[in-house]
């Protein structure tokens, strides 16, 4: 970079110097249309477009012409106090002085860079500036060299463009050695997995880098994907699947029991995917309630009390997403007076599902705290009936809060256990049944249940959730 702007400010002397020298070149070096370039033409070429274009052409060429008989006098004054020979310096200038001159009539303005490129081929100095930002790029740097090799004259920019161009070849030597030796160590890595003994494996591994231990598990699931050619011969594929499993929970944080869980639930190329989406914090987002507002009035409402707020997806026309806010997003006056639910996206999807129709009668038989009961009231545009069950009473009156809130007038809520609602109710056109669940679909929001969770608890879950299902069948 410090070479670069020494150039350019090389460059700006240049561009003054030249300015002053042309005024006592005199005309008979230009053209004649080129001419009219002085002072007391000035008004008259400005008031046209076409002739200032033409004057910044000829100012163009006369900087070109003058930089490089300027920089060629540089030099022979710095070879002459060297103490060298300046015979051919001087037959050099007159070269150049000629060539200026005869080749005003077809020499164009050229852009800066092409400028450059040409004097590069004159001076050494100048071309290893221009080169210094293609250091790191090899393929560029290769044709760079080549091609001022063909076309150089000059021997002594000729030896610097060498001397660069060895320097470069050399690093890129270098680069390819190495990638080719990474190459070779991943290669080897992959062919020869360190399964830790039996007890090491539990006692070993927390201490282990956790790096290690991801670069572990890609080598694992790559040998299972193929595992005829890639295993090795003394392992089997529960070797492997130990060892994977050991990883995940070590790297992730899980209990046996739940990756285990997991493992069976999910083929190998989305386990890794699965145990990262649960890393990851869901956006915040809410549904708007279509029985007090439209989706745009209380997007704009949030927006002027300075919440970020966007149209959720494609897909629903009532979500929003809340990139930030700057007040609490479930106590704004359009929340107290029921214009949105605090709702996770992915919790519209089972209501849409159920597609309920007005006047029908609906029974969500595990409602609390209420947010699919008061989506389903929504589509129900307020009509027929919508039952909202739940066998903790404490959340039930949640569902009563939300429903008044929400200003849903169809509603009746109702405390009973999902195992037995049949006994006492039934006839509905369309039940949802959103069960007690083991929480192992919002990890990303309670962590806790990595560990927490074991076999007695997902059996009762199962449990409860198969004779709710059967009962909604028969409500
Ligand atoms: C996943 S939550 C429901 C969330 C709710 N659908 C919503 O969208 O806001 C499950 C609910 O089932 C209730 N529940 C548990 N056992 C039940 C049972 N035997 N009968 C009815 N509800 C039950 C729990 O109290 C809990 O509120």
């Amino acid at each position: 970079m410090g070479r670069r702007k020494k150039t350019d400010e090389k460059s700006a002397k240049q561009i003054r110097g030249p300015g002053r020298k042309a005024k006592k070149q005199g005309a008979p070096t230009f053209p004649k249309e080129l001419l009219p370039a002085d002072s007391n033409e000035k008004k008259k070429l400005s008031s046209r477009g076409k002739q200032r274009a033409r004057k910044r052409l000829e100012k163009d060429q006369l900087k070109e012409a003058n930089k490089k008989n300027s920089k060629l006098a540089t030099r022979v004054t710095k070879r002459q106090s060297d103490g060298e020979s300046n015979e051919d310096e001087e037959e050099e200038q007159q070269e150049t002085n000629g060539f200026t001159d005869e080749n005003q009539k077809w020499l164009k303005p050229k852009k800066k860079k092409e400028l450059f490129d040409d004097e590069g081929e004159g001076e050494g100095e100048e071309l290893m500036d221009e080169e210094v930002p293609y250091d790191d790029e090899f393929d560029d740097m290769e044709s760079t060299t080549d091609d001022d090799e063909d076309n150089d004259v000059d021997d002594e920019p000729k030896l610097d463009i060498e001397k660069k161009s060895k320097k470069l070849r050399e690093k890129q030597r270098q680069a390819k050695e190495r990638s080719e030796q990474e190459l070779l160590t991943n290669i080897q890595q992959q062919e020869k997995i360190q399964f830790p003994s039996g007890q090491e494996v539990t006692k070993d591994a927390p201490q282990a880098d956790l790096q290690l231990i991801m670069h572990r598990i890609r080598e694992v699931i790559n040998v299972l994907n193929d595992f005829k050619t890639k295993r090795e011969p003394n392992r089997s594929r529960k070797d492997y699947l130990d060892l994977l499993r050991q990883d995940l929970c070590n790297y992730y944080s899980y209990n046996d029991f739940l990756m285990n869980k997991l493992l069976d639930l999910f083929p190998l190329a989305e386990i890794i995917d699965f145990l990262e989406a649960n890393e990851v914090q869901r956006p915040v987002t809410i549904r708007t309630n279509t029985l007090k507002t439209r989706r745009r009035d209380l997007a704009q409402a949030l927006i002027n009390r300075g919440v970020n707020v966007d149209p959720l997806d494609k897909w629903t026309k009532v979500g929003l997403v809340i990139y930030n806010s700057q007040v609490p997003i479930g106590a704004t006056p359009e929340y107290l007076s029921g214009h949105y639910m605090l709702q996770g996206a992915s919790s519209f999807l089972p209501v849409m599902a159920l597609a309920p129709q007005p006047n029908e009668r609906v029974l969500d038989m595990c409602a609390a705290p209420g947010g699919k009961a008061s989506y389903i009231g929504a589509l129900m545009r307020n009509s027929g009936i919508l039952v909202a069950n739940d066998a903790n009473k404490d959340r039930a009156k949640a569902i009563i809060a939300n429903t008044h809130r929400l200003g849903l007038t169809n509603t009746i809520v109702t405390n009973l256990d999902g195992r037995h609602f049949s006994e006492h109710m039934g006839g509905f056109d369309r039940c949802l049944v959103d069960a007690p669940c083991s929480g192992t679909g919002v990890i990303s929001k309670d962590q806790a249940v990595k560990n927490s969770k074991d076999e007695k608890d997902i059996q009762r879950c199962f449990t409860a959730q198969r004779q709710i299902l059967l009962n909604a069948i028969d409500a």
